[in-house]
């Protein structure tokens, strides 16, 4: 996951390959809830590893059920029934499809609970759902404003519970509000529980999903039409031992428009296919209707561009509210302007969508048009796209979506302000992006200069603000000079052909901070002034140096890289946007490895240091190939009397004086 404060991804071109996706957001808080209410232990595959999980998983236990986790798969032990702790403060941050479930089990379940999320969960209407729950006789206050959550909830004796006349709640603001009622009613079924739907019902599928899994737990609801729901007397929840989750077809929309979008063989969708219980899946038939190529299997889906731009679409997108955001971006490659229907629930999601899509859209350089239940997005010919910092409003699903608009013809970079709100369903969503997706150019920043100046320290916290990979070239010849040793040679001209050979071969892994040498861990080894020496020497060697160059141009990679040591920007990354050459005197360099090595309990003068690094610097600057100089277009930057955080500082507002994005 990117925890930076924004992620730039590079114009992109292309994308083939494939891609699995993380378990459903709604059918993985349902399974779990059920499974909380069942008698027995479920034990649930592929369980997504999310925000919203995770405050349901954490409620749960704080109710006393007993959860283990190996992976993706969880056991959970079901309270059948009784609760094990009747009181208790949950927490359930931003997590609708655990917030509404809750608020009906536990006040059908007796016992105090306090009930609360984010500023926004408290700004999203609850209002409906615990009139419905008051009508049957539950005992709920609200601690803020009347309608929101945060909710207190005390304890009722079930036969108290007036369940002789339908209990009526509303359908037309939120779908998650039925839900809850006909996930939590079961828990009171002494006699058939008959639910009226007052208005039109919102998001079906979603209901279907809920009466799909109910049925999976045994219990088995009748249906007549959208209006009447009736959980038969004597239900009992029953575990089913095991459940699959699929993989979530909300998270499959980015895939599915990236295959339509971009050139490439296609994308291939592992974890769900068109015959998904989840109703979002609809959203490959707008796809197809806007050209995309959709093949499926049972549990697969293949995506390739067909039509060229997309085809406008004019939808009823009440039935994929959550999936249709992404039309939203891919009306942007259309060949006229594309209207989103009936999406009103939009306004009442995690942020006002209709709002920030709008927002957002406008920035790109699109005209937009929206109203109360509409949005109406216009092509962007080329030559109109604008470099835009995306706001993301907490909102996963506009960060999410918004990453498709770097295929734009004009090749602008897009920016994803406060990337890691995609954690609330799928983490690793960029990561997923990123692992298909092709670009003309990844980013690179150069960082050269002498022994101790700073460039690794420099290097590391540049890449950690930016969320880029980082090279540590040097660490390749120094695991190179280890290597060489422990085959019994020394790093000298006669044995530069088997060097090499070594050098073009090396069994090496950069894992967690570690630099791994055939499986070994060799990150101390590699640091020591002799393993420097070692590695100045074999760094003289052209064939060792043309044996590393593949090695080191592979580390560029999405979204981009920060690259440290002698030649990064004069022969190994020479199209590099921003080169630096950083410096610092010899006696301020002899001081700060002096200190390094002390603090790692190495012990050395700092006169005999001066001599080395000196030495080393001559080797350096002198030898024939790749000599360690500024490139002619480096910046130089004497970092003597700057601090670790004043040089970061100035490489990233170097970097940032040449983004082409204007001020959010
Ligand atoms: N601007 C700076 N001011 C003071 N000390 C620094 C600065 N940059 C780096 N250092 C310290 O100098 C030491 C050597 O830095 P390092 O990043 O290992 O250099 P290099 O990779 O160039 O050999 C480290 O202990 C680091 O904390
Ligand atoms: N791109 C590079 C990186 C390092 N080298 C050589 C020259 C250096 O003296 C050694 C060790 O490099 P390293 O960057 O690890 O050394 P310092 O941390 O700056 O002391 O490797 C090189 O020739 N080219």
């Amino acid at each position: 996951m990117y925890a930076t404060p924004f992620l730039d991804i590079p114009a992109l071109n292309g994308a083939s390959g494939t891609v699995q996706l993380p378990g459903s957001k709604s059918i993985s808080n349902r399974v779990l809830l059920l499974a909380a209410l069942a008698s027995g232990t479920t034990t649930i595959h592929d369980l997504l590893d999310s925000d919203d999980t995770r405050v349901m998983l954490d409620a749960l236990a704080a109710l006393g059920c007993v959860i283990g986790r190996d992976g993706t798969t969880v056991k959970l032990e079901g309270l059948g029934g009784a609760l094990r702790s009747t009181s208790a403060s949950l927490f359930l941050g931003n997590a609708g499809t655990a917030m509404r479930p809750l608020t009906a089990a536990l006040a059908l379940l007796g016992g105090e609970f306090e009930l609360k999320g984010v500023p926004r969960m408290h700004e999203r209407p609850i209002g409906d759902l615990v009139d419905a729950l008051t009508q049957l006789g539950c005992r709920i206050d609200y601690l803020g404003n009347p309608g929101y959550p945060p909710l207190a909830i005390h304890p009722v004796a079930i036969d108290t519970l007036q369940l002789d006349a339908p209990i009526r709640v509303r359908g037309d603001v939120s779908s998650q509000f039925l839900t809850a009622l006909l996930l939590a009613l079961p828990l009171a079924a002494r006699r058939d529980i008959v639910i009226d739907v007052v208005g039109e019902l919102i998001s079906k599928p979603y209901i279907e999903i809920t009466l799909n899994l109910l049925a999976r737990f045994g219990i088995a609801v009748r249906r007549d039409g959208w209006q009447r729901f009736t959980i038969p007397a004597g239900s009992q929840y029953r575990s089913p031992g095991e459940i699959h989750v699929e993989a979530d077809a909300s998270s499959a929309s980015y895939f599915i428009a990236l295959g339509a979008i971009a050139n490439g063989s296609g994308i291939r969708i592992e974890g769900v296919g068109a015959e998904s219980i989840q109703g979002d899946i609809r959203f490959i038939d707008a796809a197809r209707q806007m050209g995309a190529r959709i093949d499926s299997g049972p549990n697969w889906l293949s995506i390739s561009r067909d039509a060229w731009p997309l085809k406008a679409i004019d939808i009823d997108a009440n039935h994929i509210p959550d999936a249709a955001m992404t039309l939203a971006v891919m009306a942007l490659y259309a060949d006229g302007p594309s209207t989103l229907r009936n999406i009103a629930s939009w306004r009442v999601k995690e942020t006002d969508r209709i709002d920030a899509m709008a927002n957002e859209l406008a920035k790109l350089g699109a005209t937009v048009e929206a109203g109360p239940d509409f949005i109406r997005v216009h092509p962007l010919p080329a030559g109109a796209w604008q470099a835009a910092s995306i706001r993301t409003y907490d909102d996963h699903r506009v960060a999410m979506c918004f990453s498709l608009a770097a295929f734009n013809p004009d090749g602008k970079p897009v920016r994803i302000l406060e990337p890691h709100c995609v954690a609330k369903t799928f983490p690793e969503y960029f990561e997923t992006l990123f692992s298909v997706a092709r670009t003309v150019e990844v980013p690179v920043i150069c960082v050269d200069g002498p022994t101790a100046s700073g460039k690794g320290t420099l290097t590391i916290e540049v890449a950690r603000r930016l969320g880029y990979h980082y090279l540590d070239s040097g660490s390749l010849y120094r695991v190179t000079g280890i290597a060489l040793r422990r085959a019994g040679l020394a790093p000298d001209a006669e044995h530069e052909a088997r060097i090499a050979e070594i050098a073009h071969a090396l069994p090496l892994c950069f894992s967690e901070g570690k630099v791994l040498l055939a499986g070994e861990d060799v990150s101390d080894a590699i640091r020591t002034e002799a393993a420097g020496m070692d590695a100045s020497r074999v760094s003289t060697l052209p064939g060792v140096r043309t044996a590393l160059v593949d090695l080191q141009r592979s580390f560029r990679k999405l979204p981009g890289l920060v690259a440290d040591g002698r030649d990064m920007g004069t022969v190994i990354f020479p199209d590099a946007k921003l080169k630096v050459f950083l410096t610092a005197s010899a006696e301020h360099r002899a001081e700060r490895r002096h200190k390094q090595l002390i603090s790692k309990g190495i012990s050395t003068t700092l006169d005999s240091l001066r001599a080395d690094l000196e030495a080393r610097d001559l080797r350096d600057s002198s030898r024939s190939v790749a000599p360690l100089k500024p490139a002619q277009d480096a910046r130089l930057l004497d970092n003597s009397h700057q601090t670790v955080e004043q040089s970061v500082g100035q490489v990233l507002h170097w970097w940032q004086e040449i983004q082409p994005f204007k001020a959010s």
